[in-house]
């Protein structure tokens, strides 16, 4: 469906050449979710500027649904690009409008009739499970709700192929899952082509059949989801797969916290080293607005002080809990209320 034949990008810009992507060739099979990681400044964006035929590449070839880029005159460029959807980590909804008129607005030189639209659009709005939201504006949804908007007019004009640029990286992690859900029955039932670039292994995890380790604008591994998730090669990918990890058993954790404690806040306060504990605690446990007791700690010496984490459950007012926090703020303290 796409692939890339060493495809090489270089920007031109007054400081000198920046070379985006060194030599990428990629396949991208009809109908799968495909997963390229990277951290920032790898090339993702690049990639996705290629593929969705925005940015021409320097040297190589890019070639979608069967159609090489080089190939193609302006017009054709422009028709094949109707053939791609795009979804985006900030959503780039249009704020003045509707979630009926966002959707819509692929459609408006489709030459459709009102009442087709008016179908198609419902018919949107079902899929992404946004029933009852058609007259809301974007500022009234949730972070989920709107990139399901996005979702829906990425949609509207029936590509072959959906890219997704960071889509969930502003959200919370449940409505990551939610999302990353949809994004799936979304490939199933419609058998969509689905690119996705990302900087977290769990999204890759979740949904990806393959994936692509992007470092300075090269390949350095690919493979089956599962294989590179449980034999990482590189040590780029083990760090994302050990970051992974790491953030599944933090998660655990709350969720064990949390049945033990159902009321009040959980709260991680880090310490560096070079800061007095004694004085962040003291601000604290003699706060007489809240009641902080430990749940957990865990220091290990260091040459400057002593290192490390604390759990605390911290009882209180939204509003209290949140002064208290901001005051070990002005410590240089950092603290972070842990996710329900
Ligand atoms: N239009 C441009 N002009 C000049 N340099 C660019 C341009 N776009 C990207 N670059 C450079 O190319 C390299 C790759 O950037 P790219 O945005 O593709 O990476 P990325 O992995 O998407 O990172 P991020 O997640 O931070 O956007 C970077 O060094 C970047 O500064």
């Amino acid at each position: 469906m796409i692939q890339l034949t060493h495809a090489r990008k270089i920007y031109q810009t007054s400081t000198g050449p920046v070379e985006a992507l060194s030599d990428v060739s990629l396949k991208v099979e009809r109908g799968e979710i495909f997963g390229v990681i990277g951290y920032s400044g790898a090339g993702k964006s690049t990639l996705i500027r290629l593929i969705n035929l925005l940015e021409k590449p320097t040297s190589g070839n890019i070639e979608v649904d069967g159609r090489v880029l080089s190939d193609l005159s302006e017009k054709e460029l422009r028709g094949a690009r109707k053939q791609i959807g795009m979804i985006f980590q900030h959503f780039n909804l249009l704020w003045s409008r509707t979630v009926a008129e966002n959707i819509a607005f692929p459609l408006e030189l489709s030459g459709l009739s009102r009442e087709k639209k008016r179908q198609r659009v419902d018919e949107l709005i079902r899929m992404v499970g946004l029933e009852g939201r058609a007259s809301s504006y974007p500022a009234q949804l949730s972070g989920g709700q709107k990139q399901r908007v996005g979702i829906a007019r990425a949609l509207a004009t029936n590509p072959k192929v959906l890219l997704c640029d960071e889509a969930t990286s502003a959200l919370d992690p449940k409505t990551t899952d939610s999302i990353l859900q949809l994004l799936k029955e979304i490939n199933q039932s419609l058998g969509i082509t689905i690119v996705l670039i990302t900087h977290e292994m769990h999204v890759i995890r979740k949904i990806c059949s393959r994936v692509a380790v992007l470092d300075h604008g090269t390949i350095v591994e690919e493979g089956r989801s599962e294989d590179v998730f449980a034999n990482p090669q590189q040590p780029i990918t083990r760090e994302f797969v050990g970051r992974t990890v790491a953030s599944a058993k933090d998660s655990e954790r709350v969720q064990r916290f949390r049945k033990a404690f159902p009321d009040g806040k959980i709260v991680r306060i880090r310490f560096d080293g070079s800061t007095s504990q004694e004085s962040a605690l003291d601000t604290l446990f003699h706060d007489q607005a809240i009641h902080a007791s430990i749940i957990e700690s865990e220091f290990s010496p260091t040459e400057i002080g002593s290192k490390g984490t604390l759990i605390l459950l911290i009882d209180g007012s939204e509003d209290d809990i949140h002064a208290a926090l901001q005051s070990l703020e002005t410590k240089k303290v950092k603290a972070e209320v842990l996710p329900s």
